[in-house]
């Protein structure tokens, strides 16, 4: 196949990559393991809550025809806590201990704070004085039965499985986790804990993948290495494709000696792109093999990084019926940037409270795609259009990164 060399943009690569065809695929899942799954159902309230009325305090419950002429003795005719009802009947002149969360009888009208109250004896209270409020949560306060818990497309993070456990909901309909197979592609890579070999470098972008994918939604299937060699990389593309719903690879996607994944994608159904009009990560490729999306990223750690962000995440994200989770605002740029280069640079960033300015976005560590030490402490990009500088406090475009 010939392969394009063609130079596109950013938003062209992104379109190409969004015509692929994705599937996702459903599971009902126990609650207890959905943690960081997709919705792939509306969750409705199957009941109301509070289910009962409900005391919002550890006090005294009264009739309504007793709250008047405080102070005055009531006799306690029983104890009740959260979980526990009374069988008693109450009548006038009764009061009964309740604690905080335990149903209200239907006959009281009010909770009185125990801090208002004196225990007597046993069985005997002294109320000092009326409160202004019931301190009783009416049936259905907070939600109403039938009311939209969560719909489908919420990505189920801690408040959400609180949520469906508050409604006592053990299973759910999720989306499935893609499952990525990952593949760092260099002769030079050592793993970590290996004995150091002078000219080698320890493989950080391949365990750099592996952890964006986790923090993204992703299920990891595999991470391989392969050295710089295409007849192992086309076999282990093969296995990859085969088991997996999308491959990413770091390395080998330039012009070099060794470079092989633009050769590798010849062999490929469907050839995408190959070179972007954008720094870091202008070799960036991508391609279908044997019906599987496979993006390619370069070696560059920043540029690894940042393209796992603008092409990786919002793929992972269609799997599970969704778009990308990056958000795109624009802010004024804290300092100047004066390196105009041909291509547009995505630069790592953070954003930060400025008194004067209100939220400002600021380079962070170097700007250069072969800089990892930015890589932990990067929150956003912002853009540098090509050709152009930019002066401090002028608005650039920024991507805000997604909380994990
Ligand atoms: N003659 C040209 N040379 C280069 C060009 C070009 O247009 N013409 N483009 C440059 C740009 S831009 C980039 S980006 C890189 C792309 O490099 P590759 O994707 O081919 O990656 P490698 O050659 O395999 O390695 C580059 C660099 O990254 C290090 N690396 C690789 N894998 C890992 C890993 N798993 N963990 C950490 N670091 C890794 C590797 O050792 C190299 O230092 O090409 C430029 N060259
Ligand atoms: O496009 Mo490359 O990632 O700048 O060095
Ligand atoms: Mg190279």
């Amino acid at each position: 196949m010939y392969l394009n060399r063609d130079i596109i943009t950013l938003e062209e690569a992104q379109g190409l990559l969004q015509s692929v065809n994705l599937q996702t695929k459903t599971k009902k899942i126990s609650t207890a393991e959905a943690h960081f799954y997709v919705l792939a159902e509306n969750i409705y309230a199957t009941f109301p809550i509070p289910a009962f009325r409900r005391s919002g305090y550890d006090g005294y419950g009264i009739l309504n025809e007793d709250d008047h002429s405080f102070p005055r003795e009531f006799e306690i005719i029983d104890n009740i806590g959260a979980g526990s009802v009374l069988e008693k009947k109450m009548s006038s002149g009764q009061a009964v201990r309740i604690m905080t969360g335990a149903k209200v009888p239907d006959e009281v009208g009010k909770v009185t704070m125990l801090e208002v109250t004196e225990k007597c004896s046993d069985d005997k209270v002294l109320i000092k004085e009326s409160m202004k409020h019931s301190n009783i949560s009416s049936i259905g306060e907070e939600f109403l039965k039938g009311d939209l818990l969560l719909s489908s497309g919420t990505r189920l993070n801690a408040g959400a499985i609180s949520l469906l456990n508050a409604f006592g909901i053990a299973e759910v309909l999720v989306y499935q986790k893609p499952k990525v197979g990952i593949l760092a592609t260099g002769s030079e890579l050592l793993k970590a804990g290996e004995a150091y070999v002078e000219g080698k470098i320890y493989n950080s972008n391949g365990p750099l993948l592996e952890a964006l994918v986790r923090e993204n939604g992703g299920l990891v299937i595999t991470l391989d290495n392969v050295k710089d060699e295409l007849h192992d990389t086309l076999a282990i593309l093969n296995d990859l494709t085969s088991r997996c719903d999308l491959v990413l690879t770091t390395g080998g996607v330039s012009v070099g000696d060794f470079d092989f994944m633009a050769e590798a994608a010849k062999a490929a159904d469907q050839f995408l792109f190959n070179k972007l009009s954008m720094r870091p990560g202008s070799p960036t490729t991508a391609f279908v093999h044997k019906g599987t999306p496979v993006i390619a990223l370069s070696g560059n750690p920043g540029a690894c990084f940042t393209g796992f962000y603008l092409f990786v995440e919002p793929t992972l994200q269609r799997f599970v019926g969704g778009k990308s989770r990056l958000k795109q605002v624009k802010l004024p740029l804290a300092h100047d940037y004066d390196k105009p280069n041909n291509f547009d640079k995505y630069l790592r960033a953070t954003v930060n409270f400025d008194h004067d300015s209100g939220l400002i976005v600021s380079q962070i560590g170097s700007d250069k795609s072969s800089a990892l030490g930015n890589l932990h402490s990067t929150t956003a990009f912002f853009k540098v259009p090509h050709d152009s500088s930019i002066h401090k406090g002028e608005e650039v475009e920024v991507w805000l990164l997604p909380y994990k």
